[in-house]
């Protein structure tokens, strides 16, 4: 039977965007959870309200928009905090995201929708797709590529990746292992080997 509805997941910086891409690029339909939990945070939506109230008015610019780098501070030193946030943003968040899903199913029946979701595992939606594809790379690799991206230190990248389920556990639980850890040609020809073998359009 054809894929139509799959979860795109991995650790953070193991290279989901790139593959969403590469995804795309072939026609799939993009619902993405980093992006949705941008949208929930605008200007006038309750989960911001909520989160200037958690966390006060030094996670929001003068201009009233949210301030990710300082609220990012807060959350990702402290789990308890991180915690208090999911519970605000993860409801709002799911219920976005399976709208568009459902949207995406309506306009297009044939094509293949892809849910790219950091969290898939550790929030336990799994059931919610027919398959799961995990970007991959080795935990020494994606420390790197996070130090260079966000301008971490060491330290503070470690502890960003130990916030998340281990790379190698969602590795071993995934339905299809892209390998990210080589060039992007490699990534790419493994993308296309995916799309072929499930006899997609
Ligand atoms: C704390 C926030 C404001 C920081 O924003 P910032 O622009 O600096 O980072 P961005 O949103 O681009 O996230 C970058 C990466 O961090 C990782 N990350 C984000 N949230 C979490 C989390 N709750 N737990 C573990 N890792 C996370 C993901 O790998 C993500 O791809 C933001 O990450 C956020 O709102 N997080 C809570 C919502 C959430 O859980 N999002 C994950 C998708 S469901
Ligand atoms: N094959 C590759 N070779 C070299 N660099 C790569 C490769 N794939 C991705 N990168 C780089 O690694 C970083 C992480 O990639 P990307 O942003 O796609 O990861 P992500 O999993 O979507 O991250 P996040 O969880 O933070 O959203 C980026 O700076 C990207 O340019």
């Amino acid at each position: 039977m054809k894929l139509m509805k799959i979860g795109l997941t991995g650790g953070i910086a193991t290279g989901k965007s790139t593959v969403a891409a590469m995804l795309v690029e072939r026609g799939a339909l993009l619902v993405d959870a980093d992006q949705v939990a941008r949208e929930v945070v605008m200007p006038g939506e309750p989960a911001l309200e909520a989160v200037a109230s958690t966390f006060g008015q030094a996670v929001i610019h003068t201009d009233g928009t949210l301030n990710r780098k300082a609220l990012g501070e807060i959350v990702f030193n402290n789990r308890d905090q991180l915690m208090q946030l999911e519970s605000i943003l993860h409801p709002a968040i799911r219920n976005r995201m399976q709208q568009r899903i459902r949207q995406y199913e309506e306009q297009d029946p044939k094509q293949l929708v892809v849910a790219d979701i950091p969290l898939l595992y550790e929030t336990g939606q799994e059931e919610l797709y027919e398959g799961i594809m995990v970007v991959y790379v080795p935990q020494q690799l994606q420390l790197t590529r996070l130090m260079e991206r966000n301008g971490l230190v060491q330290e503070e990248a470690l502890r960003r990746i130990g916030l998340q389920m281990n790379i190698e556990q969602k590795r071993s639980r995934a339905d299809w292992v892209i390998d990210n850890s080589s060039s992007l040609e490699e990534t790419k020809r493994q993308v296309d080997e995916f799309w072929k073998s499930q006899d997609l359009p």
